[in-house]
């Protein structure tokens, strides 16, 4: 489903901060993406998402080489992707409910056809009785668990999180952890989940892409 191929990144004129990338991600798999502060992590991600485009090798998504692919066929392919950011990026003005629906609304959907399926995620998630609040009323781990639903809600294949938890209290990291683990369980979403977390790295056994200096080994 991903496939990297010799991959290397660098910005402008500057050196190469991801060098050599060869593996292949199987879809409905969960890695942990892990490095010190500065190997590369969230490059990496960025070229997962399409945001950004190597500067050497070849990356294939949905098996397509995505080099090939026109703009607007990028951005038919980012739609089967999902990214939650540390620092949640909810929009302040809108409602929880609001936030969710946001990606449908932008693929062109009525409420009368979304709001079940936004109401039932929501719930899912936990956040049921907090669908008409605004952000700026959440716990950290409440938003967190609202960017989660705004990333899934239209079911992209491919789910990414650029350490996710790292704005929540420890106690709570890993029962966000666990809900990227139901995602990837009962829905096959494949997720690719970035974090220097220590703990939950032990507590959870899934692979691991480690970044060390641009280069990326991955330990099953
Ligand atoms: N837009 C950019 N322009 C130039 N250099 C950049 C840019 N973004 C990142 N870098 C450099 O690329 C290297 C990797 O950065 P990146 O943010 O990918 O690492 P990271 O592993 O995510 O780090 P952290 O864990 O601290 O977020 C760093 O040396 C960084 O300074």
């Amino acid at each position: 489903m991903i496939e990297f191929s010799d991959v290397g990144l660098r910005y402008g004129n500057g050196p190469e901060i991801l060098r050599d990338l060869t593996f292949a991600i199987e879809p409905g798999t969960f890695h942990f993406l892990t490095g010190p502060s500065g190997a590369g992590k969230t490059s990496l991600l960025r070229l997962l998402l399409l945001s950004l485009k190597p500067t050497r090798g070849r990356v294939t998504m949905f098996g397509e080489d995505v080099a090939d692919l026109s703009q607007d066929a990028l951005l038919q392919m980012r739609r089967h992707i999902g990214i939650v950011f540390q620092e949640f990026r909810l929009l302040d003005h809108l409602t929880t409910y609001e936030n969710v629906a946001l990606p449908l609304r932008v693929l062109g959907q009525a409420e009368g056809e979304y709001r079940n399926n936004v109401t039932e995620l929501l719930e899912w998630v936990g956040l049921g009785e907090r669908m008409d609040a605004f952000p700026s009323l959440l716990s950290g781990g409440e938003k967190q668990r609202a960017a989660i639903a705004r990333a899934v809600i239209a079911r992209p294949k491919v789910l990414l999180a650029d350490e996710p938890t790292g704005n929540v209290d420890p106690d709570l990291s890993s029962r966000l952890v666990h809900l990227f683990a139901e995602l990837n369980r009962t829905l096959g979403m494949t997720i690719i989940l970035a974090t220097h977390e220590l703990p939950l790295l032990e507590r959870f056994s899934y692979p691991r892409m480690v970044l060390t200096k641009g280069e990326l080994e991955i330990h099953e």
